[in-house]
């Protein structure tokens, strides 16, 4: 197991790796005390590498920036460059510790490690299968049924937050969906988000570093998008709940879109010091007119189920509490249609924008590529990684 969570380190962060290179062996922590000694820093250490689950970014952050506090003090280290991503977060997160004393950095490591640990020790009485089966879960579930496929994004802990995995995923998804005998194709979310737009730590966690991986994105985006563009039957949106960045922008390029009344719309591009995607900088003016258009991409302004509605970008807003209720009853009475009918149809209304589409989005990625290398844009990414490891 210390060699998957070793994995795990270096794949996020190579250096912080070394802050937990120690022989592992089976330790108890002390019970959290007033002042942690050496030895319960030492045992805590060790501990982390035992962890069942990864912590997660900004608790790993957290867990070195306490390390470095206690062994070295406050932060003597010039502060890395702008496009040193990794490092420049635990730097961050270091100095954000200003003058706490050594022995204080000490203790604070001590109890984050313990409270850490009771899930640990909880997988290892024997819950290990329990944990497992949810380490397992797919982020992607399709299922096939009454003429519908339904595309559920099924990580709701990260608010269905789309990695590169997941982008591959729904391509090839909409492939097989676009020759089987299902008769419309719909996307929803797990939990209480229908999706919270691009993992921010696509960029941050890429082996290969921030260049290699805004080739990668730009390339994977580009296919992404054209399989919406592309997809011959009738594509359904149930959003369940708050939509950011890529989740919104792709209603542009969806046939129905069916709201809860406790969705939301945000496309925070300009905050992110990035640029419009899924060919919404022509989909949004075209479907709202520019000025709500600007508003929304430029400016980011978050807008309710029923603003969207006004907007054009959804089709009807439901009441919360009926939403799945009414909303798949009536997709499984649309499913009964004749599906060849529903595919031309859906071809005369959309094909005549179809290389439109493909060159927008051509355009759309190869701006975004560069703007992911910006420093507007890596400060971005950075604070969103670092704001929780600020004690
Ligand atoms: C290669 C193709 C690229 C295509 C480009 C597309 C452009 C975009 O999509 S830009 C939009 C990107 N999305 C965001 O900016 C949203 C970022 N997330 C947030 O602002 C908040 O998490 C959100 C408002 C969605 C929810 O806030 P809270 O209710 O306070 O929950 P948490 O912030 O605690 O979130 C829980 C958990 O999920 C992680 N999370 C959520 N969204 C993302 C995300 N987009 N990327 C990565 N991680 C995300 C969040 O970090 C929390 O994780 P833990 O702290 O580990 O629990």
């Amino acid at each position: 197991m210390a060699a998957v969570t070793l994995r795990r380190a270096r794949c996020w962060c190579p250096s912080l790796l070394q802050v937990f290179r120690f022989p592992v062996a089976q330790v108890h922590l002390g019970r959290p005390t007033m002042r942690a000694s050496q030895q319960d820093f030492e045992n805590a250490m060790n501990q982390v590498k035992l962890l069942k689950q990864d912590p997660g970014n900004q608790v790993k952050l957290k867990l070195y920036a306490l390390y470095k506090q206690a062994t070295d003090g406050p932060c003597n280290v010039p502060k890395p460059g702008v496009f040193d991503l990794v490092n420049k977060a635990k730097w961050e997160a270091w100095n954000s510790l200003g003058n706490l004393p050594k022995e204080t950095a000490r203790q604070n490591y001590v109890d984050l490690v313990s409270s850490l640990s009771p899930s640990s020790e909880a997988s290892s009485q024997g819950k290990r299968g329990a944990d497992e089966k949810v380490q397992e879960s797919k982020d992607i579930v399709v299922t096939s049924e009454d003429g519908i496929t339904k595309i559920m994004l099924n990580r709701p802990a990260k608010k269905n937050a789309l990695t590169f995995e997941m982008y591959k995923e729904i391509i090839l998804t909409l492939k097989n969906a676009s020759t089987d005998n299902s008769a419309i194709a719909v996307f929803t979310g797990a939990g209480d988000y229908y999706c919270s737009g691009n993992d921010l730590t696509n960029f941050t966690s890429a082996a290969g570093g921030m260049e290699e991986a805004a080739n990668q994105g730009a390339v994977v985006l580009r296919e992404f998008v054209n399989s919406f563009i592309d997809f011959p039957k009738p594509l359904v949106a149930v959003v369940n709940g708050p939509a950011v960045g890529i989740a919104v922008t792709l209603l542009g390029l969806f046939d129905a879109v069916y709201a809860s009344d406790k969705a939301t719309f945000h496309t925070p591009f300009s905050h992110l010091g990035q640029s419009p995607e899924a060919c919404s900088s022509y989909t949004f003016p075209k479907m709202m007119g520019s000025a709500k258009a600007t508003e929304m991409l430029l400016f980011g302004k978050k807008l309710t189920a029923r603003e969207a509605w006004a907007q054009g970008l959804v089709s009807e807003v439901f009441p919360d509490s009926t939403f799945e209720k009414e909303v798949w009853t009536r997709l499984r009475a649309y499913a009964k249609l004749p599906p060849n009918s529903m595919r031309i149809s859906k071809e005369l209304i959309r094909n005549n924008e179809k290389e439109k589409l493909h060159a927008v989005n051509a355009e759309e990625c190869t701006t975004l590529k560069a703007r992911w290398l910006s420093e507007e844009c890596i400060n971005a990414i950075m604070n969103f990684v670092s704001r929780k490891a600020k004690l």
